[in-house]
């Protein structure tokens, strides 16, 4: 995907959001932020923003995160994980931000999170953030971020995630795409550039059109990772 030459149809932002209220998650940006959102789609809603996040900001969190020494590997469930998601991660609790020097930044993410109107942990119920890295050939084989209903109900107490944001923290010339087959969307790493979309509807359901992946890096790739979820209602509850 390029920006260049993108031209958004005039009102079509604030239907989208509007539809998106409705049928997925209210998302209320603060003016300034409402005005560099770009429509990637429409239904689902897939939304970039190109400059969520100064390079230095961005440059700073690797920085920390590399010089902690604790990246994992990353575990998307015990018997997935080697083959489906093959980065390195951390997750950011609070206690592992202050001891990485990182809390400065993980509250300002949560604080440019509000202003975009999805909050952070903070506002309802959200995950702490995953700081993602791919080297070479590593990957995220195409999944659903939102719970199947079973799990919803059976593993998460009825938590379900609404909402994926993905800040992407260096720039990436050759592989590494974020992918949304359904789409037809390829999402290039861009450093500073957040992208945000809806992997439930508002009842709880998979929307399975937001299936994604992260193609195989070529060069390396870092993200910080937040999902935002509710509780949603349950008959068994
Ligand atoms: O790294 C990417 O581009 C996608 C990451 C992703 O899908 C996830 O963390 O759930
Ligand atoms: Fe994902």
């Amino acid at each position: 995907f390029s920006l260049r030459g993108q031209i958004q149809p005039e009102g079509s932002l604030k239907e989208t959001l509007a539809g998106l209220a409705k049928t997925h998650i209210s998302v209320r940006p603060s003016p300034d932020i409402e005005d560099q959102l770009i429509l990637l789609h429409a239904d689902p809603a897939v939304l970039l923003i190109p400059n969520f996040w100064s390079r230095e900001a961005c440059e700073q969190l690797i920085a920390v995160v590399r010089g902690s020494g604790a990246m994992r590997q990353s575990h998307v469930s015990a018997a997935e994980a080697l083959a489906l998601r093959t980065s390195g991660s951390v997750v950011m609790k609070p206690e592992m931000a202050r001891r990485f020097g990182a809390a400065r930044l993980v509250r300002k993410l949560f604080r440019d999170l509000a202003a975009l109107g999805v909050g952070g942990p903070q506002s309802g119920y959200g995950e702490y953030p995953q700081i993602i890295r791919y080297e070479r050939g590593q990957h995220f084989a195409e999944h659903q971020d939102a719970f199947n209903w079973e799990q919803v109900q059976q593993e998460q107490d009825g938590y379900q995630r609404q909402a994926t944001f993905l800040l992407y923290l260096n720039d990436v010339e050759k592989g590494g795409a974020t992918r949304f087959p359904e789409l037809g969307i390829d999402v290039q790493p861009r450093c500073g550039q957040g992208l945000l979309f809806f992997p439930a509807f508002k009842d709880g359901r998979q929307d399975a059109r937001t299936a994604h992946s992260a193609e195989a890096a070529v060069d390396e790739k870092w993200i910080a990772q937040v999902w935002k979820g509710k509780l949603v209602p349950s008959p068994s509850r």
